[in-house]
């Protein structure tokens, strides 16, 4: 495969920037008010910094996915900008009505504001031109970060691009460079992959192409419950994510195929019965008893042969990545997640973590990417829709700015 990364993208970095230039910067926070990983502002913070120092005048458009529920607003966002930055940064609930257009042309020079979530709008994720028309009106020039939705075809960050010049924010280029040690096949390096979590990028873009290119696929979460159903076993009342229909046939693809990653199928898993508030009488039970209807699986135990796969990983060295959380981590549930991070926390091993969740959920100093779902597509495919996205805007509007 081969990694069209960021060529033929213009970059933001080496762009001059104009005092009183209005700039709409694209960013994907998506995080809940606790702020319990920041990683996603923390990107973009020196890119904004530097369009303020600048003295251009920045909209900020970023949403909030279907996973965040405590926050459909972003001012919370808008108070850690300002604190961060030592500046003052509004924010205005809309961003495409006549009031949000406003809002962007009263904008001063070396002036930011944040405006509101871009998923209120249906015509966000069909990309909309229509509304990514009227996104458009908020600047003359876009700034393209949120790496976490670069594999998102969204109106807020491609259907913009339709509109405006456009140029990669230091994110992207950050990230794009951050993820190249895990991309491709390596007959050097022994190779982990872990799959967790429950969004369906996971099994669909994560178990069908990995599998082809590690050595050892290690899935836990949706993923794992996706394979279970797929190999018969009764899974009870387990996650399977928002896409099961599709997540099943892939999975059944992988089990019925040559590939070139073992991959792990636990003979244990831990289940539970959910309560509502949380989890009543967990138990280790073999995978082939069936899970009981009113219980989940939570967790799962490596079985020996991969703890060994685990042991050459960490004596001769490897690189390995998570990417979802592989249990119920925050709820107690860590038996499977800590034997996995000890052994990519061994000095040997460059290990990476994927995703929102991932990063916020289990405790880890070591690299981090912000995307989860972006991040498996940039491995799998070399680009993000995105990228692809800001190489045609780079062609057309190549005689502008
Ligand atoms: N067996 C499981 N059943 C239900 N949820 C799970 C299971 N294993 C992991 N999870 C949940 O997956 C979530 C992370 O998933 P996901 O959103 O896909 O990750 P990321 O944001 O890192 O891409 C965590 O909050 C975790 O609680
Ligand atoms: O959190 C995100 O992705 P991730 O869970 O794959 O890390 C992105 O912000 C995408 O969110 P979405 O899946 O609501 O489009």
């Amino acid at each position: 495969m081969r990694s069209e990364g960021m060529r033929g993208v213009r970059l933001l970095s080496q762009q001059e920037i104009r005092c009183g230039q209005r700039w709409i910067y694209s960013a994907g926070f998506n995080v809940g008010r606790a702020l319990a990983d920041t990683g996603r502002i923390d990107e973009e913070l020196p890119a904004i910094e530097r369009l303020l120092d600048a003295g251009a005048r920045v909209a900020v458009l970023s949403h909030q996915g279907n996973g965040v529920d405590d926050a459909n607003e972003l001012d919370f966002v808008a108070d850690y900008i300002a604190d961060r930055l030592g500046r003052t940064v509004g924010y205005f609930p809309g961003n495409a009505t006549p009031d949000a257009v406003d809002r962007a042309h009263a904008l001063r020079a070396g002036e930011a504001v944040v405006f509101g979530n871009t998923r209120k709008h249906a015509g966000e994720m069909t990309n909309s031109a229509e509304l990514a028309g009227r996104f458009a009106a908020l600047g003359d020039c876009a700034a393209i970060g949120g790496f976490s939705k670069a594999h998102r075809a969204h109106a807020s960050n491609v259907g913009l691009l339709g509109h405006r010049p456009a140029f990669a924010a230091d994110s992207l280029v950050h990230e794009t460079g951050l993820l190249a040690p895990w991309a491709g096949s390596s007959d050097e390096l022994y190779s982990v992959a872990v799959l967790g979590g429950v969004k369906p990028e996971k099994t669909a873009i994560g178990l069908e192409h990995l599998t082809a290119t590690y050595d050892l696929v290690i899935p836990g979460g949706a993923v794992l419950n996706n394979l279970l159903r797929a190999l018969g076993h009764d899974i009870g009342s387990s996650t399977v994510g928002s896409r099961p229909e599709k997540c099943l046939q892939v999975s059944r693809n992988v089990l019925n195929r040559a590939n070139r990653a073992e991959l792990h199928i636990p003979d244990e898993v831990v289940i539970a019965r959910p309560t509502g508030r949380d989890f009543a009488d967990a138990r280790t039970i073999p995978v082939s008893r069936g899970v009981p209807s009113d219980y989940a699986i939570v967790d799962f135990v490596l079985a020996p042969w991969v703890c060994a796969k685990l042991d050459h990983l960490t004596s001769h060295g490897g690189r390995a990545f998570i990417a979802g959380t592989p249990a119920r981590y925050t709820e107690g549930f860590t038996r499977a997640s800590d034997a996995l991070l000890g052994a990519l926390g061994h000095d040997r091993v460059n290990a990476l973590l994927l995703g929102g969740d991932t990063t916020a959920d289990l405790p880890w100093n070591g690299t981090k990417s912000t995307g989860g779902g972006s991040a498996l597509h940039y491995l799998a495919y070399g680009t993000c829709p995105v990228f692809d996205a800001l190489r045609t805007n780079a062609l057309r509007w190549e005689a502008t700015l």
